[in-house]
């Protein structure tokens, strides 16, 4: 791994690469350069908007005609910040375009960015490749000499140079290979959705990597206009393919180590969250935090891509196979603990408010929600009614018809017997016995403070509490 600094500002930079850099700006910012961004989503929809500040002549493309309606209109569906002023803007400057027609794009433009998604196929554990497949064979349709293609999202080692190169140079009408005749980039987003632009401006080094040293030369030079913490360059792509799953398995591990000890605590009588204060105050520990379940279309996804490679490769991945395993119990877990708090009513009496959708505090972001599960798990308990609240979320049609979803906190929790906080958003911090009333309250979370409540209460983490 090389930490280069090739932004323009860096002092090592040669005078070569620098005036090399500046002369690139000049060329994207006069439109001689296109991006176009395949993928207009979470990420792809932060990614084009930077593009769009630097000054760029960006071409989006996505396959959901909603998504590009609203691109049009300046607007994206992903609730990012900055995202609709960069589109705006730059439909305004007459920069940003839109495209349905995904090789034309590539006609069109000199570096192409695939930003779809790649999540896992159905309960296997093999990534599904097929937005990315269907990208890159229209990005190889369109393909000139000289262009760059960066691969974005988390994906198995070996993909881009096993899958997406082969179907690039098949595709593409003049024989180019990769390296001799175009540019073949691997660089993972890192971006924490609702951050998005900050951290590629501010907060994160871009890790780039490439079909060869002139596209690592390439890649780097475009990201160092970007990305202000500069370029970290790996050695190959599929160095860097594993690097992206390092960081989602780290965290998916540390996050079951957190669920096992609070079970682990709660067990011995201990306060989780008060003995992880005080393990974390010691600078090489860093306990993640217990909770619901781990969702999203990241954490959950990347250690099966670890795993399916692993089975083929004959390799051990046990610690990644269990951390799994036990953060896919929690839903389970936590349903059971909070349907014990329930006093004398039984399971077919009682009515649950499910406080949160999204798979995080934050978000609108529903994919692999835990919440999906806890509603499998309350149905499963055969309780009465599921009201579902969240302050984010206003409609989902994955939700059975009979599970009510609000955005009106009041009504979700009127007349319930139980309320299960399932989703970290910031507004149930401030809950208490005058929103709860008598019912239960279970914090799946660990964020609420089970003195304000008059119902019994209990939290991920904590010993029980009985109302005094
Ligand atoms: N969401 C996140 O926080 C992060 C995601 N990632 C990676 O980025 C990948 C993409 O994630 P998101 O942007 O969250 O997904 P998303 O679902 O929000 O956006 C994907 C977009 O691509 C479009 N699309 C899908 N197939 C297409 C195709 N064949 N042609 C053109 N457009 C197509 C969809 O219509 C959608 O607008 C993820 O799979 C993950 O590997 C990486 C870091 C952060
Ligand atoms: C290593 C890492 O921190 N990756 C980040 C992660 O962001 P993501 O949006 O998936 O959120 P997250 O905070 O990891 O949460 C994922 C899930 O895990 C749960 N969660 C998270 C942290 C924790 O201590 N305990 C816990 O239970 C959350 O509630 C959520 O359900 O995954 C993103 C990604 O790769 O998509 C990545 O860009 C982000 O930097």
């Amino acid at each position: 791994m090389k930490k280069k600094k090739t932004s323009n500002t860096s002092k090592s930079s040669s005078n070569n690469s620098g005036s090399a850099i500046s002369s690139l700006a000049g060329k994207i910012k006069s439109g001689n350069v296109k991006i176009a961004v395949y993928g207009l989503g979470h990420v792809g929809s932060p990614i084009a908007s930077v593009w769009l500040r630097f000054g760029a002549h960006v071409i989006g493309v996505d396959k959901s005609p909603s998504v590009l309606e609203s691109a049009r209109k300046g607007k994206t569906h992903v609730p990012e910040p900055g995202v609709n002023e960069a589109f705006a803007k730059g439909l305004k400057q007459k920069r940003f375009f839109v495209y349905d027609d995904p090789v034309k794009a590539s006609q069109d433009s000199q570096v192409k960015m695939i930003c779809v998604p790649v999540l896992t196929v159905g309960q296997s554990l093999s990534a599904d490749l097929g937005a990315v497949k269907q990208v890159a064979s229209s990005v190889g349709k369109g393909l000139k000499k000289g262009d760059l293609v960066v691969l974005n999202p988390s994906v198995p080692p070996g993909t881009s140079e096993d899958v997406v190169i082969p179907i690039l140079e098949k595709e593409n009408s003049g024989g180019l290979k990769a390296e001799r005749d175009f540019f073949m980039v691997y660089s993972p987003e890192r971006i924490y959705e609702g951050r998005a632009i900050e951290d590629i401006e501010e907060r994160y080094p871009a890790i780039v990597s490439g079909a060869g040293p002139k596209s690592v030369e390439a890649g780097s030079k475009l990201f160092s206009l970007v990305f202000k913490r500069g370029v970290i360059t790996m050695t190959n792509m599929r160095t860097a393919e594993a690097e992206k799953l390092l960081e989602g398995v780290y965290r998916d591990v540390n996050i079951a180590l957190a669920n096992e000890m609070a079970r682990f605590c709660e067990k011995v009588g201990v306060d989780f969250w008060e003995a992880r204060e005080g393990a974390n105050s010691q600078p090489f520990c860093h306990i993640h935090k217990p909770g619901v379940g781990v969702g999203g279309a990241c954490i959950p996804v990347y250690p099966q891509f670890i795993l399916h490679t692993a089975d083929i490769a004959k390799a051990e991945c046990n610690i990644t196979r269990l951390g799994r395993n036990v953060n896919d119990s929690m839903p389970a877990y936590c349903v059971s603990q909070a349907l014990g708090l329930l006093d004398g009513i039984a399971p077919a009496q009682c009515k649950v408010a499910v406080l949160g959708l999204a798979f995080r505090g934050g978000v609108s972001d529903t994919r692999l929600s835990p919440t999906y599960r806890v509603i499998d798990e309350l149905k499963n308990a055969s309780v009465a009614e599921i009201r579902v609240h969240d302050p984010m979320v206003k409609s989902d049609p994955a939700l059975a018809a009979d599970i009510k979803l609000t955005q009106d906190l009041r009504a979700a929790l009127k007349g319930a017997d139980l309320v299960l906080l399932a989703t970290d958003h910031k507004e149930y911090q401030k809950l208490s016995k005058r929103d709860t009333g008598d019912a239960a309250v279970y914090d799946g979370r660990g964020m609420l403070d089970g003195t304000k409540f008059a119902g019994r209460f209990a939290s991920i983490g904590r010993k029980k509490e009985v109302a005094s």
